[in-house]
């Protein structure tokens, strides 16, 4: 996909949509690891399958999501995984509110570099960044080369949440950025003696119930 920057971008400080201010999050990922395809199932609902083309550069798209009632708007930055872009992308790390982190299951160096990514995101983007590390491509589970209690060890270490995810069947896409905009629009609003919320606990407890008996 080749990505311009749109014109609605306003640059600067948080863009803003009808007075409302953006959540803005960012996917970041080696290159082919599904980011793209992450996003336009999660947008538009579909998968589109065939030749891959790698993103250039960097765009975004605006999505608004219900959570608890409230409407939540996410801009969604989806970055280049190619490493000649690393210096474009790393300017838009700074003003992110979250970052989802991909790996392709199928794609051991891809998982090996996810220790750098997270080096890159702690050097680039702000101190309280909400982080969360996907698995995708699941649903090659002939050609898995990660094990999921891998990625799960490895979020635990560096203490995020993880999911397994699939571009194609849309598994767990919806509840990836559910999660997220459930996190920000926590922190939004969060007053001392309202009630907590923890995105790792969130994401533990929704893998548990579509494991266990499909969502409801
Ligand atoms: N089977 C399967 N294929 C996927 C999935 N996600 C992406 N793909 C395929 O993997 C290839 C790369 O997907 P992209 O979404 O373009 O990857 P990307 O991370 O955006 O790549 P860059 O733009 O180079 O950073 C494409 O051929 C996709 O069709 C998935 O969940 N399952």
């Amino acid at each position: 996909m080749d990505l311009q920057r749109p014109d609605s971008y306003q640059g600067g400080a948080g863009p803003v949509f009808n007075e409302h201010v953006l959540h803005k999050t960012i996917l970041v990922g080696d290159s082919g690891v599904g980011k793209t395809s992450l996003l336009v199932q999660f947008d538009q609902g579909k998968f589109i399958p065939g030749s891959f083309s790698a993103t250039v550069g960097i765009g975004f798209t605006n999505k608004v999501v219900t959570v608890d009632g409230v409407r939540v708007k996410l801009q969604i930055w989806d970055t280049a995984g190619q490493e000649r872009f690393r210096s474009v992308t790393h300017a838009y790390y700074r003003d992110a509110q979250a970052l989802l982190l991909l790996y392709d299951i199928t794609n051991k160096s891809s998982f090996d570099n996810i220790r750098a990514w997270l080096t890159e995101i702690h050097e680039y983007a702000q101190r309280d960044v909400v982080i969360m590390l996907l698995g995708n491509k699941a649903d090659v589970s002939s050609e898995r080369v990660i094990r999921s209690e891998d990625g799960e060890t490895l979020a635990r270490e560096y203490g995020v949440p993880f999911l397994e995810t699939s571009a194609k069947t849309g598994m767990n896409v919806e509840l990836a950025f559910l999660a997220i905009a459930k996190e920000l629009k926590y922190r939004a609003g969060q007053q001392a003696d309202g009630p907590s919320f923890q995105i790792r606990d969130y994401v533990e407890s929704q893998k548990k119930r579509s494991s266990c008996c499909s969502f409801v």
